[in-house]
């Protein structure tokens, strides 16, 4: 090995000075999604070549674009037929892209003949990538040879243009004139042998080692070796493996800027994806591997509804609550002044029992809020609730000399149940969820009331209500209404699928214990029957309210 020529380059120069951006040196930038090229074949099974590499550049958080050297006929079990088009239309790909997008990182897979890699040195001697990796494919993981000998020439010449080699054991034998090594410590040898003559970093790959262990290392130029160990997966989708890892390193090298950073977390990565390469059923032969079996299992395949979408929707489910509480004649006689006075302080005095521990849900959701302007929010509205509403029911009760602290009745009781287990189990967006038609379902009562929709009388000063109606359809509540309903909103959003589903069950319960409250019986008159249960065990107000205005 020692003995191992230094290889001549004709026709290209080492770029050892990229072109640099400021003081840092472009190939140290470290972009947030980088641009990655693959300049690789085509196989049309979607294992390999172009296709792994696109899906391995997506998966690893980069921008995937594609210039085809060659296109193969071949499926899990070999390779057919190999097709290379006119070299001239490769160069014009590779121009088109270059002429337009930024290339963070080149990729370089199969290259099919040696006038596709003369063509491809050109066009990186030209362009100058930041960051290439080279992948010299020469014969497919099916035995098939998917580089013809005069190209496997030519691919050493193009080693010099590469930042690393990845080369797996039989590629590396061929690239140092020796028999394929047999074990790990004679590939390791290999490798740092090519490292040297080359002056090029090497990824030793032990993926075709007999035995237990799939090790990998990646040796510099100047000796310098950094090990993975890895114990073997027991599988027989390894198509593409090849491939996807060296996509997924250049990736990860654009976006670290650091040569075992990236193998390390591109080499995790392609651990998982050969793991869960079986769950995928495609071709009889060695299938390929499950490029986003992780991303998929972390982020799911469903796109979450926006928030804006959210918050129309769980509001347009209400439609019927609201429509009911329209019609409630507690309402009806509300709006046009003729409730009867004793049920309207019996009213406002469960509405004063309610407003205490209300305050109380809110000052747990500011100490379950993600930040520090929900925090506050919450907070403020906790304070606002005793201070203001809880304060203004006190004065006109105590005004009327009725009690501003009653015992709560079972409607009450059975929605103050809902909020305060919504706090119990802890969870914030279900506490929100749970807190917001109070807030909503006011406003536009509040609203509508005050804009004429109930008639002219509740727009009148000597209206006997007016301070309660007045308070409802107050600008200040109605900004708060606003930011509570962007809280849910995005908080939904950002949910996983179980917990908005939570929250929408309890917003909805919520709406449905307000219906329920603008029922209940008041004035003393009627003793209320005991709430009674859906199927989950919940109070059901709807129910309640059925009976409660028979
Ligand atoms: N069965 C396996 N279990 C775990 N890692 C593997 C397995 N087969 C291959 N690898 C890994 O896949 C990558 C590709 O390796 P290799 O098979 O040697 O190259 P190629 O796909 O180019 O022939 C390496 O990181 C290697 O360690
Ligand atoms: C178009 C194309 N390029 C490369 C490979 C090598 O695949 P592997 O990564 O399994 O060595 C392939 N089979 N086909």
């Amino acid at each position: 090995m020692s003995a191992l020529p230094r290889l001549e380059r004709p026709g290209y120069l080492r770029v050892d000075e990229p072109a640099a951006t400021g003081s840092v040196a472009a190939d140290r930038i470290r972009r947030r999604i980088p641009n990655i090229l693959s300049i690789a074949g085509s196989d049309p099974s979607g294992g390999a070549g172009i296709q792994a590499d696109l899906k391995s550049i997506a998966a690893n958080g980069g921008y995937g674009m594609a210039a085809i050297t060659a296109l193969t006929a071949q499926n899990t079990r070999g390779v057919r037929a190999v097709h290379v088009p006119p070299v001239a239309f490769l160069t014009e790909q590779l121009d088109a892209i270059a002429d337009d997008a930024r290339v963070d990182a080149v990729k370089l897979g199969m290259l099919g003949s040696a006038e596709v890699v003369a063509a491809v040195g050109d066009w990186l001697v030209g362009t100058r990538p930041a960051v290439v990796v080279l992948d010299p494919v020469m014969i497919a993981t099916s035995g098939d040879r998917l580089l013809d000998a005069d190209a496997e020439r030519a691919l050493r010449d193009l080693l010099p243009l590469a930042d690393l080699v990845t080369p797996n054991l039989a590629e590396l034998a061929v690239l140092v004139g020796e028999p394929v090594a047999d074990d790990w410590a004679a590939a390791l040898a290999q490798g740092r042998a090519l490292a040297a003559a080359t002056g090029v970093r090497v990824l030793v790959k032990g993926g075709h080692l007999a035995g237990p262990e799939t090790p990998d290392a990646l040796v510099e130029a100047d000796d310098t070796t950094v090990g993975f160990d890895g114990a073997r997966i027991a599988t027989t989708n390894t198509h593409g493996t090849g491939c996807s890892l060296s996509s997924a390193i250049a990736t990860r090298r654009a976006v670290t800027g650091d040569w075992s950073v990236a193998v390390g977390e591109a080499r995790a990565w392609l651990r998982e994806s050969i793991a869960a390469g079986s769950e995928l059923e495609v071709g009889g032969g060695n299938g390929p591997i499950h490029h986003f079996a992780g991303v998929w299992a972390r982020g799911g395949t469903t796109t979450p509804p926006t928030p804006a979408d959210l918050a129309a929707e769980w509001w347009e489910e209400t439609a019927g609550i609201r429509s009911a509480i329209d019609d409630l004649p507690f309402v009806r006689r509300l709006a046009d002044g003729s409730l009867p006075r004793d049920a309207f302080l019996d009213y406002l005095g469960q509405d004063a029992v309610y407003l205490r521990d209300y305050a109380r849900v809110l000052a747990a959701a500011s100490r379950l809020a993600p930040d520090a302007d929900a925090q506050r929010f919450w907070a403020g509205s906790a304070a606002g609730a005793l201070a203001e509403e809880l304060a203004s029911h006190e004065r006109l009760l105590a005004g009327a000399a009725a009690t501003a602290h009653p015992e709560p009745d079972a409607t009450t009781t059975a929605y103050l149940d809902h909020l305060l287990a919504a706090v119990a189990r802890g969870e914030y967006g279900v506490v929100v969820a749970a807190l917001l038609p109070c807030f909503q379902l006011y406003v536009d009562l509040g609203m509508r009331l005050a804009a004429g929709g109930f008639g002219a009388a509740a727009r009148r000063p000597e209206h006997p209500y007016a301070p309660w109606l007045a308070s409802y359809a107050d600008p200040g509540f109605a900004e708060s209404t606003r930011i509570a309903t962007g809280i849910l909103a995005t908080t939904a959003a950002a949910a996983t699928p179980a917990l908005r589903e939570r929250m929408r069950r309890a917003y909805r319960v919520s709406a449905e214990h307000e219906l329920a409250f603008f029922g209940a019986p008041r004035g003393g008159s009627a003793a209320e029957a005991a709430a009674p249960h859906d199927a989950d065990g919940a109070r059901n107000p709807a129910t309640v309210v059925a009976t409660a205005t028979a």
